[in-house]
């Protein structure tokens, strides 16, 4: 059985390697950390993931040389790690399988995860993963479907055999584009629905919220070449869904906690930060219509309050839906 590495022991990289190897699939996971990987060795558990038992096929490791046996390694650093992290293992990972597993857009250049990956990685082929799916619920074995984008069909549906389990359902897609900015952009719409919830304004308002937030995905996706039909899957309005509706999204916490003042661990990873920054200022040089970005990035850097930012949103002027 061909061996999958996974580079980040973070709550999806472990979640994921779960999955895999109770499945049968041998699996290689890379955390950066020696003595947190020696310890996970060790104990078989990890605080990302309170009660989950790794595994026996699961191994360990802090170092990058064991990657290099794994014809298919999955990403799951947070994003702005990415671009750092691929340029130090280039030469372990180059050539392989490289599926991002992380959502979001890169602050510094405006990429997302597969042109870093091309960029780092040339030889590598390049897919995405992603769709609704919480490490907690993943670990847990609970079921469900998510989107394998490849450029390459050939490939896309070897991968797809590859990582399906029997409670990760995987689509494949070609439209890698899409795939990856429908997870990036969905992040900013559960901050903004946190946000919603949070102050106080009620479900009706989120539901807008997530209606005109999606379009807004259409909008800027569909600017940069994806099929409108990838957006309305899995890996856009299927995660809207999600992070939008559910406490259990780290982006919906931190925007809650926006919209009530109240303090959020600035060392939870919120990848709708970072992208909600860089997706305005892509927005605004290429004059696509983000409002509800635009206030997102607006109220994050304490350039607007939430009340101004509603009000903003509320008083653009009337048009066709
Ligand atoms: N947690 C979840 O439910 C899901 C997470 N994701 C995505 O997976 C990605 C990772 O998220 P989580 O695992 O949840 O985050 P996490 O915060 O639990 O773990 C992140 C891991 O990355 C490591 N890391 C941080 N900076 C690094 C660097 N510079 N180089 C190497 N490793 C570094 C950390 O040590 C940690 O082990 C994110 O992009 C997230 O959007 C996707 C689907 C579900
Ligand atoms: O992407 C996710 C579920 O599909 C996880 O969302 P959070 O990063 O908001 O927790």
């Amino acid at each position: 059985m061909t061996r999958i590495g996974i580079a980040g022991a973070g709550a999806f990289g472990t979640a994921l390697a779960v999955t895999l190897a109770s499945a049968g699939r041998p699996v290689t996971l890379w955390a950066r950390d020696p003595v947190f990987a020696d310890r996970m060795m060790q104990s078989r558990e990890t605080p990302r993931l309170p009660g989950i038992v790794l595994p026996d096929p699961v191994t360990v490791t802090a170092e990058l040389d064991p990657l290099a046996g794994c014809e298919t390694v999955l990403l799951s650093v947070p994003m702005q790690a990415l671009a750092g992290f691929l340029k130090g293992a280039a030469m372990v990972l180059d050539a392989r399988a490289l599926i991002a597993c992380c959502k979001g857009v890169d602050m510094a250049t405006g990429r997302g995860p597969s042109a870093i990956i091309a960029e780092t990685c040339p030889r590598a082929t390049a897919a995405i993963l992603t769709g609704p799916s919480f490490a907690a619920d993943i670990a847990r074995g609970l079921p469900t479907a998510l989107t394998l984008a490849c450029r390459d069909p050939r490939r896309g549906a070897e991968l797809q055999e590859r990582l399906s389990t029997p409670t990760l359902r995987l689509y494949r897609s070609t439209d890698i584009t899409g795939a990856e900015l429908g997870g990036a952009l969905k992040n900013i719409m559960a901050i903004a629905a946190g946000i919603v919830i949070g102050a106080g304004l009620g479900d009706s308002a989120r539901a807008a919220l997530m209606t005109r937030g999606f379009a807004e995905m259409q909008r800027f996706a569909c600017a940069h070449g994806a099929e409108p039909e990838t957006l309305a899957g899995l890996s856009g309005f299927g995660d809207l869904v999600l992070t939008c509706t559910s406490a259990q999204s780290r982006n919906f916490r931190y925007g809650a906690a926006l919209g009530k003042g109240a303090w959020f661990d600035p060392d939870v990873t919120v990848e709708g930060a970072a992208t909600a920054r860089a997706v305005a200022a892509i927005a605004q040089a290429r004059g696509i219509e983000m409002p509800v970005t635009q206030s997102v990035a607006q109220v994050i850097d304490g350039q607007r309050s939430i009340a101004e930012a509603v009000k903003t949103l509320l008083s653009r002027p009337l048009k066709e839906e």
